[in-house]
This record gives structure tokens, sequence and C-alpha cells, in this order.
């Protein structure tokens, strides 16, 4: 059951409290409670993903953040944007990111996951080990227009019995004319299914989008068994500290959670130790009594950066005029609450191209290749059927098709820090966005390889031309200042509480996602990712999560004999 008030929760108990419903807490919170000798209590600061309608809808994902639904952060200064801070959006609702996020769904290169099994020496997170999740987490099912998908992904390899409902968008015009230039440029090959292990290449994006509607984790993993009995969701209730409860062979047992809403105290049990995990120089900053001594805790955060590149275009079937004209946007509308079919049932996200730097690229001469291997891209572009930038307002007329050029594989890392010791109040977030040689590089030839996919003879008499500061950035200077003052971010943090082998002096969390010198307590999130992933990393999430629920039960029957 979905509980507002703690107080009404019921008294017995919990085996598990899981903290935050995104895709990392859902999947534990069904995973778990699956066992009904289990009590599972999900905690989720936001409130229920009902309070905003447009969450279902998969069109209007862009009126998702900032909202009543997410955390509105900004960055601290960047200094590879020139000083510019950024809007730093979260989901803080049920569901989480999950619940606001664009949907497009990417595995990732086999080589990403190879790489975790290598780094962390469990061979259990290899690609190979981890195919019966891979597919176990989806089921695929036909477009909202129902379009013969036969050549645009492979069905072997996705999953039919998953809790999350994956598909391809409807057929536009633009989807022919890339498909013509992958034909034309053989820079740019045609990939049949981006989610082999195998992404390189352009292909069709799969998205979480099922019948319609957005599958987040909620709708896929927490709503169908929110009736188990022993399993509770409290929330608009934030948990303000993980309760130490006792020692254990000289390490500290956390069984408890301190809970607050809107600055009314709750124990979930009835004593605690003041103090923190991390970084005891950082906690010593504001009189925070060092418990576990984490020094890794907040650091080695990355993201990748994003600029969205608009090109005017000699067409009317964009999507421009949907947000401009409110006759066709009422209509859309109308149209998806009738059948879930139409514009609003597409996500903005078009097509992707997944692309290496080329092997003798000079910057290789001076750093060494951070992606984790050759099949394993370096460069994303994300295609999108109508005016869209992070930074510029769309224009009142014209016709657009903007391509996305996205940094995957960043050298960059930042950190999240404590601004203050009360946890009401935001931290300080610094992914050190293109603070590197590697990284400037890299978007720079992430936008020239932009400017000669729409140079195919396929955007002949379709592609007008670049709009804006793009149509003056000439030569590598000015494509490198119009890179730093137009990018953002495409909401991927990952990597400040990373997984590193057992006994390592380094890392936070071991491959069971168990906190190092710690007992009872685990993190199960995209924070635990060594290298943020070279994909959208929301399936990246279901995955590990699935495979942490399946070490914790193991462990409970390994109790049990
Ligand atoms: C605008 C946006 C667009 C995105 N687009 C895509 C995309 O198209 N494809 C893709 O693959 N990925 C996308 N992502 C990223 C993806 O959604 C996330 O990587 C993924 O949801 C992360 O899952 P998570 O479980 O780690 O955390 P989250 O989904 O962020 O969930 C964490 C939850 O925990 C709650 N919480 C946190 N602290 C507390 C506390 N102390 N007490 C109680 N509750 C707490 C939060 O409120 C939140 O609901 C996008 C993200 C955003 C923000």
């Amino acid at each position: 059951a979905v509980y507002t008030d703690p107080s009404l929760l019921p008294n017995s108990p919990y085996t598990y409290i899981i903290v935050g419903s995104g895709p990392g807490g859902s999947v534990l919170a069904n995973r778990l409670s699956a066992n009904p000798n289990n009590r599972v209590l999900l905690i989720e600061v936001g409130p229920s993903d009902t309070v905003n309608p447009n969450i279902r809808v998969p069109f209007l994902c862009t009126t998702l953040v900032p909202a009543d639904v997410s955390y509105n952060e900004t960055t601290v200064p960047q200094t590879g944007f020139g000083g510019r801070s950024i809007g730093y959006p979260r989901g803080r609702t049920l569901g989480g990111s999950s619940s606001v996020n664009y949907m497009v769904w990417t595995r990732g290169p086999a080589s990403d996951f190879n790489r975790l099994a290598h780094e962390t020496g469990d061979h259990g997170w290899s690609w190979k080990s981890l195919r019966r999740i891979l597919t176990g987490v989806e089921t695929l099912v036909p477009p909202p227009d129902g379009h013969d998908t036969t050549g645009e992904i492979d069905p072997s390899i996705h999953g039919s019995n998953g809790p999350v409902k994956i598909s391809l968008h409807d057929k536009t015009a633009l989807d022919s004319r890339i498909f013509k230039a992958t034909s034309q440029l053989a820079e740019f090959p045609f990939n049949k299914d981006m989610n082999s292990g195998n992404p390189l290449g352009f292909g069709w994006t799969q998205f979480s989008i099922g019948d319609g509607q957005r599958s987040s984790a909620t709708a896929s993993y927490l709503t169908p068994v929110l009736c188990r009995p022993n399993l509770d969701v409290l929330v608009n209730t934030l948990a303000t500290k993980v309760v130490q409860t006792g020692t254990q062979d000289g390490l500290p047992i956390f069984r408890g959670v301190e809970i607050a809403q809107s600055c009314l105290w709750h124990a979930l049990l009835s004593y605690c130790y003041e103090g923190g995990i991390g970084d005891s120089a950082e906690l010593s900053r504001f009189n925070i009594r060092t418990i576990v001594d984490l020094p890794d805790v907040g650091k080695n955060m990355q993201d990748h950066v994003l600029l969205l590149n608009p090109f005017w275009v000699n067409s009317s079937s964009t999507g421009d005029d949907i947000g401009r004209d409110s006759r066709r946007s009422k209509d859309g509308l109308a149209q998806w609450e009738a059948s879930h079919t139409g514009p609003f049932a597409a996500s903005v996200g078009g097509n992707i191209g997944w692309l290496r730097l080329p092997k003798h690229s000079p910057i290789f001469k001076q750093v060494r290749d951070p992606s984790s291997g050759p099949h394993a891209p370096h460069i994303e572009l994300l295609t999108v059927n109508q005016f869209f930038s992070a930074v510029q307002p769309p224009p009142a007329t014209g016709h657009f098709m903007s391509i996305g050029t996205i940094l995957l594989t960043p050298t960059s890392r930042g950190s999240i820090t404590l601004a203050s010791a009360n946890p009401f109040d935001s931290p300080n977030i610094d992914p050190a966005l293109l603070n590197s040689d590697f990284d400037i590089f890299t978007m720079r030839e992430a936008v020239k390889a932009a400017l000669r996919f729409v140079a195919a003879p396929a955007f002949k008499d379709y592609v007008i031309g670049p709009f804006g500061d793009l149509a003056e950035a000439k030569t590598d200077a000015d494509i490198e200042a119009y890179v730093r003052s137009q990018s953002s971010n495409v909401f991927h943090p990952a990597c400040t509480a990373y997984m590193s082998r057992k006994g390592s002096a380094h890392g936070v969390v071991d491959p069971d996602f168990s906190v190092k010198k710690t007992i009872g307590l685990r993190i199960v999130d995209g924070s635990v990712l060594p290298h943020v992933p070279a994909a959208h990393p929301q399936a990246i999430i279901f995955i590990i999560a699935e495979r942490a629920a399946e070490l914790i039960l193991a462990s409970e029957d390994s109790h049990c004999s």
C-alpha cells in the first residue's frame, strides 16, 4: 500500500528499507517483496506520480523538468562552459528520473559490462553472464502506429516477458532520409539493433514506451505489486539519515533510517549514533563525526555533455508546429487520450548514431583511449524532428531538425560535496563538464561529424542550413567557442559511489553493492558505476538493480542453509 503519513505504517519491523523509488529502488522493492517472508518499506521524498498527468504522455516529457515532480538543482560554475552554471534536474516522484526522462532505452556496449567485470573481479558483471537479465527486464511491443518493424530491430535479442515495455517510434518522413544517408556515407553505417552489445552505426532508437504510454519504474515494477501485503511505500518523506544500530567485529551496523516530512522528524528506530560516512576531512568541515572514512564518497563524478545543433529544414512534417499551434496541440492530446496514438505517443528523441573517433586522431598521442573497447562509441548523434535546444527558446516560425552531439566517454571527473550539515540543503554539484583536452576535442569532432552527416545527398533540398551560432562556426576555434557557450548535459550523472574489488582501499561499494567497512547498508543506483556508460543509462540501472536483487536474495538463502 502507499502511505503519506509515517504514523500510519504497520508496526512490525521491516526486513529491508529502501530509500528512493527510481529504477534502482523500484526493482529492489518488487524483487525483494516477491519473497513473502520479507517485509519491505520503500521511502520516496517526492509525491505519487499521479500528481502530474503529463508523466504518462511521452511527448510531454519536456514539461517535466523543471516541475513539481523534479529536483531543480544548479551546478557550481563550470570552467569548461566559460563559468556558466547549468540546471541539473532529477525526478522527484515515484519512479524517480524514470518518470521524467526522455525514455531512450539503450543497453550500451558489451565491453562496458566486460570492463566492469574486469575492474571488480566479478565475472557476473560480464555481458555474457548478464544476458538473462538484459532480456528479462523488458518486453518488446509494437510501436503506437503498429507499423511493420522488420529490419528496424532484432526481436531475437529482446525480452517478451519483462516488466518494462519497450518499442520503436512511429515512422516519420525524417527517418527515411536518415537511413538513406547511412547507405550514402560509409562513416555512418546502418545498425539494425543498437542494443546488441555493438551499438556502432545509426539505428532506430528503442524507447521505454509501451502502448503509447511511458513505462517508468513505477508503471513497470511498482504499481503491479502494490497489492502485496508485505510491501509498504511511503511518499512525501525524506530519508535524512541512515542510522547506526550497533557494531559487529569492529564494523558499524546500519539497520535504521531517520525520516522527515517538512521538518517533522521520525526515527524508524529508537536510538542512533550521530555521524557520517564519507571523506573524514570533508565531514569534519561541518563538525560531523566520521563513522566510516570512505574518501571516494561523492568523488569521481562523470556525466555526458550535450550540445543540441538545430538545422533549418524545408518541410512542415516536423514537431515544431505542435508547440506553436494550440489547436494542433489540443488535437494531439485528444488523440492520445482516446487511443494512446499520434504525435503525443512518442518522445521527442528520434534516431541515434554511435561513433568512434578515428584511430589516428591526434588526441590519442596525448591521452589513452577512455572507451571500453573497439566496439564502444565516444560520440552519440541523436536526431530530433524539431527545434530542440537547452539554451535557446524555439523560434516563432520555421521548421527544424536538431542533432544532439553527446560526449559519451569524458575523462573529466567532478564531485558532489556537502554545502552544509543540513540534509534539507542542496549539495555542491560539480560534474566538471568539458574539463579536459580529450573532452573538448571530442565534442568539437562530434559537431563536425554532425555537419558531415547532414551534408549527405539524402538531406539535399531538405536541410537548408545550420541555425544560429553554429552557422558562424567555421574554424576549430569557432567550434570550440560554440561548444563551450551552448553545451549543457544529458542528466546522466554516475560514479559518485563507485564499485571496486572487495578489499580494495578505493571505491565505495563492493561488487555485491555493500558499502565498504559497514554491515547492513547497500547502494543500488547509477552512482555505483565506475565509468559513466557509453549509453543512456536507465536500462543499465534496471539491469544492475536486477542483479543486486538476485545477489541479496541469494545471500538470504545462504543464511538459511
Ligand atoms: C530530464 C531527464 C531525462 C533523462 N532521459 C533519459 C533517457 O532518455 N534515457 C535514459 O536512459 N536515461 C535518461 N535519464 C537518466 C535516467 O532517468 C536515470 O539515470 C535513472 O532514472 C537513474 O535511476 P536511479 O534509480 O539511479 O535514480 P533516480 O531515477 O534519480 O531516482 C532516485 C529517487 O530517489 C529519491 N530520493 C533521493 N534521495 C532521497 C532521500 N534521501 N529520501 C527519499 N527519497 C530520496 C528521489 O526523489 C528519486 O525519486 C534522464 C534523466 C533526466 C533527469
